[in-house]
């Protein structure tokens, strides 16, 4: 198994997310506000099971080279997204302290519990698998934005510019280059659960960018 045969896989799901108004609104920089508040909310909660997510995924590791990696990244989390969270929380009026606090969105807990569930279970790759689609589709959105031009909204083009730019392009190629190091001789069964985990996220993916667009009607907590 390697990421070109999920990415293959993902094709459907990735044409309408990059598809998606909020992804296409983004680029115009047309997006209201109150809908980027709503997404920056919903993420800096879902980044706190990420990051958690991470470390655990370290300690599953296969070997220490793959451990020290993901828990770099664990930490990255919180030094690139936290920074853009930071400042957008301040430009839409998220009053300090109030970032990732709040009612849970139901998809951001279902998202972040398909991922914990995962880690949970223990297996590695399938686990791995549970966050490439966000590693993934966000560079995607990120190279193909930039390329349209950049919006005047700073915020926005902030955004843009974050996953648009080389730092994250090489987190990116790490995770993917992770992937295909340690599922090169996987086999069958493994190669299965691998795909369902990876479509389940890819699938959240999207509604993660619906739940945003379309207001919150669930309320978890
Ligand atoms: C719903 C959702 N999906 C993906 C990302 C992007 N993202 C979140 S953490 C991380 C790892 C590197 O910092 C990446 C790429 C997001 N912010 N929100």
């Amino acid at each position: 198994m390697q990421f070109a045969s999920l990415r293959e896989r993902a094709e459907k799901d990735w044409q309408r997310i990059r598809q998606h108004p909020m992804v296409v609104a983004i680029g115009q920089g047309t997006l209201e506000r109150s809908v980027f508040r709503t997404f920056i909310q919903q993420d800096a909660l879902y980044l706190q099971d990420f990051s958690r997510v991470l470390a655990r995924l370290a300690s599953l590791a296969p070997d220490i080279a793959a451990a020290r990696l993901l828990l770099a990244h664990a930490d990255t989390v919180f030094q690139v997204e936290g920074e853009l969270h930071q400042s957008a929380a301040r430009d839409l009026g998220i009053l300090e302290g109030q970032l990732g606090r709040g009612p849970k969105g139901l998809i951001t807990k279902a998202y972040g519990d398909h991922m914990v569930r995962q880690v949970m279970q223990g297996a590695f790759l399938p686990a791995l698998a549970a966050v490439l689609p966000c590693y993934w589709t966000y560079a995607e959105i990120g190279t193909e934005l930039y390329g349209l031009g950049l919006p005047e909204d700073k915020l926005l083009r902030d955004w843009i510019l974050v996953y648009s730019g080389d730092e994250y392009r090489r987190a990116v190629d790490e995770i993917v280059s992770l992937f295909d190091r340690l599922a090169g001789a996987s086999g069958k069964d493994e190669d299965a659960q691998v795909e369902e985990v990876f479509d389940w996220s890819m699938i959240y993916e999207w509604l993660f960018w619906e739940q945003a667009y379309n207001g919150q009607q669930f309320f978890v907590n």
